[in-house]
């Protein structure tokens, strides 16, 4: 079901700004290079920005439509917004600030307690913001903002003030709150990484367009729109089920794509994970390999060459290769083509 729907038109000195997509449920990542318009997309949303023509709805809701001359003001519009700093009242509490939002409305109070335990915000909460780390302010901005009782959460690059210890500290508890808590989230990156692990949905954005939106895994493995995320970066990201571990620390993954081989972390048999075969780790051979280290070889078949990239069909799934040119005209790599993508245990990455 469409969570949160946009289509809005506005002209900037340096950008037409024309952006149209429909989001479900879950985390939608606004996804592109600096200036294509992704604050300028979700401020439009959140009412700070009013686009010239168009359309934003959440849950149905009408927020903004020039046609009828709706344009409802912020805060009428029940959005949380958390920002790149955390924007917290530096003489107030954690307590204070996690309750300067809920002033405004009624049955936040039940919710306080779910929101401070959610996010451990239980030993911050008589600090004041000069004695919180990067992630703990911004685990209070996410409090402050769920606080509100918003109908989407917007969060415009929320990471990218932190170094990467305190990303790495902050990302489970984005997850829990994907997992936790029923709202749409739009979340602006242009991490990789981030919208990997995150993100069901993506919009991918270029000087004011959306080129791509979708489901994230479908745009990894796009001969097309792959390589936006970086070459190192494009690849296919598949959901797996750990079937075996086996006694020389290995484990047999299913996937959509076929069993593969990988070296066993903590996980239990059983435990459902997310890896990515990355593109520039993954080499075809017309004739099933002999006399090879690498444990996964795949039966494939070429769907597309485009760029370098070349997409295969495997199993129920789709991989991407990024193979030379010169190595896309030795072997004849054409559509239909049926070939092997072998790929080394050591290069699938959990995401
Ligand atoms: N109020 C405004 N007046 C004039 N130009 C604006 C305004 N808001 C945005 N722009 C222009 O629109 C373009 C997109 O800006 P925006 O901040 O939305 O991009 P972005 O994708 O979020 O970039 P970044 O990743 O660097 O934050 C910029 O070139 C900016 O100059």
């Amino acid at each position: 079901m469409t969570a949160v729907s946009v289509a809005i038109r506005r002209q900037f000195p340096t950008l037409g700004l024309d952006i149209a997509f429909e989001a479900p449920s879950g985390v939608t990542a606004l996804f592109g290079p600096s200036g294509c318009g992704k604050t300028s997309t979700i401020n439009a949303v959140a009412g700070l920005m009013t686009p010239e023509s168009g359309r934003i709805a959440v849950n149905e809701r009408v927020l903004f439509d020039s046609t009828a001359g709706v344009n409802l003001p912020v805060k009428d519009r029940r959005i949380g917004y958390v920002f790149q700093d955390a924007r917290l009242f530096p003489h107030l509490t954690v307590a204070s600030n996690l309750r300067y939002s809920w002033r405004f409305r009624r049955g936040a109070r039940a919710d306080f307690d779910r929101i401070v335990e959610m996010l451990a915000l239980g030993p911050l909460l008589k600090r004041r913001p000069r004695n919180l780390s990067g992630g703990e302010k911004q685990r209070t901005a996410i409090g402050r903002a769920l606080l509100s009782g918003p109908e989407l959460l917007v969060m415009d690059e929320p990471l990218a003030a932190l170094d990467e210890a305190r990303k790495a500290e902050i990302m489970p508890w984005l997850e829990r709150l994907r997992d936790e808590v029923n709202l749409p989230i739009l979340y602006v990156s242009h991490s990789t990484a981030e919208v990997v692990r995150l993100a069901t949905t993506l919009v991918m954005m270029q000087q004011g367009r959306v080129i791509y939106s979708g489901p994230v895994a479908e745009a990894l493995s796009d001969a097309a729109t792959g390589p936006a995320f970086g070459l190192r970066e494009a690849g296919a990201l598949l959901p797996g089920r750990i079937e075996r571990i086996e006694p020389d620390s290995m484990c047999r993954v299913a996937t959509p794509a076929g069993a593969l081989l990988l070296p066993a972390q903590n996980e239990p048999e059983g435990a459902e994970i997310r890896l990515r075969i990355l593109a520039h780790e993954v080499i075809l051979s017309l004739t099933p390999p002999e006399g090879l280290s690498a444990l996964n070889v795949l039966p494939a078949r070429v769907e597309k060459v485009s760029g370098g990239f070349v997409e295969l069909a495997v199993g129920e799934s789709r991989l991407l290769a990024q193979i030379t040119e010169r190595s896309v005209a030795a072997l004849g790599l054409a559509p239909g083509i049926p070939c092997h993508a072998i790929i080394k245990s050591a290069a699938m990455v959990r995401s």
